[in-house]
């Protein structure tokens, strides 16, 4: 058994990440929110998320948990990926759309990186959850990022026009926090008490 000084910190800036990520989790770890704006860093899905959670644990000084989200179009060999944020808030669904009008091939996966780090001085873990689907025009109510232009392969719903449950069965969200849940499960962790003795969650 390991024990945390406190629950694990899941710090985001984005309201519908910590909305997706409570409905999934449930209680099955210990869990808090902090709504911090960490920098949007530059390189690869897994180090981005990794160094995310190093600052967050040094802004914690505690146990925390962050995510990265990607989207990658298989036509741009995985861009936007890390950068998705940037170009759904400069060119929006339709010029989404339209940056693949030049390809064939409107593949493209999202990838969700957790990552956990139980401390600022201890190496972060990485947990991936990976959705293959493709780009569509625009469908369903538009109340969370890019999820009315991304419908997953076997479906024609696009997650946008999905219940939310449906979405949580196939989701790169839901995939990789099942890779946090059972790491959680397997660690055993406990959580410092205030009295000073760890109790088994
Ligand atoms: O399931 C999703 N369905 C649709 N859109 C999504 C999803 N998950 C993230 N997104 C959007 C939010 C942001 O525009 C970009 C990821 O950027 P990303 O840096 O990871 O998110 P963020 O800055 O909003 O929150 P955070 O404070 O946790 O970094 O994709
Ligand atoms: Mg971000």
């Amino acid at each position: 058994m390991a024990v945390l000084p406190r629950p694990v910190t899941f710090v985001t800036g984005n309201a519908k990440k910590l909305e997706e990520t409570m409905a999934i989790l449930g209680d099955s770890i210990p869990f808090q929110s902090l709504k911090l704006d960490l920098p949007e860093l530059q390189g690869e899905p897994e180090e981005i998320s990794k160094e995310k959670a190093r600052l967050a644990a040094v802004e914690v000084n505690g146990p925390v948990l962050v995510e990265d989200t990607c989207l990658c179009f298989n036509a741009l060999n995985g861009l936007p990926g890390p950068y998705i944020k940037w170009f759904l808030q400069k060119t929006g669904h339709e010029g989404l759309n339209n940056l693949l009008k030049a390809y064939d091939d409107k593949s493209a996966y999202a990838l969700c990186v957790f990552s956990l780090a139980l401390g600022p001085h201890v190496e972060p873990v990485t947990f991936v959850g990976k959705t293959e689907g493709r780009i569509v025009p625009a469908r369903g109510p538009a109340n969370f990022g890019w999820d009315p232009i991304f419908q997953p392969d076997g479906y024609e719903l696009t997650y946008a026009e999905m219940p939310h449950e449906e979405k949580h069965k196939i989701s790169h969200r839901s995939r990789a926090l099942a890779l946090v849940k059972a790491h959680f499960a397997a660690a055993n962790y406990a959580v410092q008490t205030s009295s000073g003795s760890p109790s088994e969650q």
